[in-house]
């Protein structure tokens, strides 16, 4: 018998880089992670430098590697995960990156987008690509840096730069970079661009002019499975057959192959998609449309999001920020020292809020304090706050879609915590499900590329590693969901109007 084999994914996120290595059975076999710097040179900015990520990917899979004593020619294939929309721009002949990357998160472009939405409004460019015109996408980031970075668009239009999401940056990097590195971006990412077309896969002719983006710079658009080359360094050898961005390895590791099958992914955000087949979905109730994932030569399936901004980030704001906490696992034994919020609510409007309001001038607000009110109530708002913006998003998928959920998959870090799974349940009143394998979107990612390279034989194949660990069933009363909810939208209208357009910076 010859020596078992592996898939290993890389999970670029936005406060860390992981590797890690999953067996035939969709097991975790090794892994490991490293934290990148939080850049905010200004308020309402947020930098990643893509170099010192290049560094980190290069470190945990060779970290995951020798955890594992795992050999690089014992891996089938590597697949590819990422934050999504961050955008890195660098020198084709030197490989270096012209600034920091600016991420997801940053709403420097407030007033561009704008710019670019007149006369017509935030709606211009979503029959062609699938979303509104808001700070998170990455072409108004590309547009922010070519009008803002000395002689780059000159550049640009040269063809001597390259613009990236962090899966073109790291295949680049990971296929030779300045020694023949592929440019290429798949097309989950690519569709988190406000650049590509939809239905044609494709750049979008109209909308790059009308956002002034230069194709030259953009990289190929390729299919989430198939081969994009083979990798030098550290994973000499190996295929890189793979590519999603971290929402929708998310939905394809959690198996959500069919259609009407949704999953929520509770990180620094929370992400909730739901895969409506072979035909985009254009929403009008402030979800986006979205590529789901892309199997080689077969049609996309296609996807509606709810992106909601805040959600372990808020967390990690109580600790670090506050120092309510010392770990954010603290959080759990804090809130369920009480029985209710003491009606108070934190609405984490810090970037503005998502879907599905779009408002870029809400700031966050904790409302309904007392005397009474203790850090422990605040905690289990903190925690609620999750549970009603993931309503909110369910309550616009219904409206899009006729089709009320009937059931959860979650994942993610903070489904650790079972007191959040539970106040979930409640308030969605359907059964959350928590999978044997939270870390789904390292899963989806090796799951792609192991399907490329007939590691896994298709898509029943993978249904079946998928097991469930515990279900959450919901335990309220209909009177005081629907009290709570009431409560919570008020504290969300109580966030609008705060940034003053007149300034013109997001404080
Ligand atoms: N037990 C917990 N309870 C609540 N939040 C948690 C818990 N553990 C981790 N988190 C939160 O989850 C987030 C980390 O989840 P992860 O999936 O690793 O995020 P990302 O992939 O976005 O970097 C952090 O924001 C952290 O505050
Ligand atoms: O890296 P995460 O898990 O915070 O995910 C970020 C999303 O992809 C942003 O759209």
């Amino acid at each position: 018998m010859g020596q078992e084999t592996f898939v290993a994914a890389i999970d670029q996120g936005t406060t860390s880089s992981r590797c890690i290595v999953f067996n035939k059975r969709g097991r975790i076999v090794s892994s490991a992670q490293r934290e990148h710097r939080q850049i905010f040179p200004r308020p309402g900015w947020v930098e990643h430098d893509a170099t010192e990520i290049w560094a980190n990917v290069q470190d945990v899979v060779q970290r995951a590697l020798d955890g594992g004593g795992i050999a690089v020619d014992q891996l089938a294939a590597i697949g590819i995960t990422n934050q999504r929309e961050t955008v890195v721009l660098w020198d084709r002949e030197t490989g270096e990156p012209v600034s920091n990357a600016i991420v997801w998160q940053d709403t420097r472009t407030r007033d561009l987008v704008r710019e670019l939405g007149a006369p017509v409004g935030p709606e211009r460019f979503r029959e062609r690509t699938g979303l509104p015109l808001a700070t998170y996408f990455s072409g108004p980031k590309f547009l922010w840096m070519l009008e803002n970075i000395d002689g780059l668009r000159e550049r640009a239009e040269r063809g001597d730069i390259l613009f990236g999401t962090m899966d073109s940056w790291l295949i680049w990097n990971l296929t030779g970079g300045t020694d023949g590195g592929r440019h290429v971006t798949d097309v989950t990412n690519a569709s988190r661009t406000l650049l590509m077309n939809l239905r044609e896969l494709d750049w979008d002719g109209t909308v790059l002019e009308r956002m002034r983006i230069p194709r030259a710079a953009l990289p190929e658009i390729v299919s989430s499975s198939e081969v994009y080359g083979t990798a030098t360094g550290v994973l000499a050898g190996v295929p890189i057959a793979g590519a999603l961005g971290d929402q929708h390895a998310a939905l394809f590791g959690q198996t959500a192959f069919s259609e009407g099958d949704v999953k929520s992914t509770y990180g620094t955000g929370s992400f909730l998609l739901l895969n409506t087949g072979a035909e985009p979905v254009q929403s009008r109730h402030g979800l986006l449309t979205t590529v789901g994932y892309q199997i080689g030569d077969a049609p996309a399936v296609y996807a509606l999001e709810g992106s909601i901004a805040v959600s372990g980030a808020l967390v990690q704001w109580f600790r670090d920020q506050l120092g309510a906490i010392e770990n954010a696992s603290d959080i759990e034994a804090l809130a369920a020292s009480v029985a209710d919020n003491g009606d108070c609510y934190v609405v984490p409007a810090f970037s503005g809020l998502f879907a599905p309001h779009w408002r870029s001038d809400a700031r966050g607000v904790i409302v309904g304090l007392t005397g009474y009110v203790t850090k422990a109530h605040i905690a289990r708002a903190i925690l609620e706050a999750s549970a009603w913006q993931t309503k909110e998003v369910v309550d616009a998928m219904a409206a899009d879609t006729r089709m009320p959920l009937a059931e959860l998959r979650v994942d993610g870090g903070m489904t650790a915590n079972n007191l959040l799974l539970q106040i979930l349940a409640d308030a969605l009143d359907v059964r959350v499900i928590l999978p044997e394998v939270t870390e789904t979107t390292c899963l989806g990612a090796a799951f792609a590329a192991g399907l490329a390279v007939g590691y896994w034989s298709g898509l029943d194949e993978l249904r079946e590693t998928w097991s469930q660990k515990a279900a959450f069933e919901p335990a309220i009363d209909e009177k005081r969901r629907a009290h709570e909810y009431r409560q919570w939208k008020k504290a969300v209208a109580r966030t609008l109007d705060w940034v003053e357009p007149e300034v013109g910076v997001d404080r």
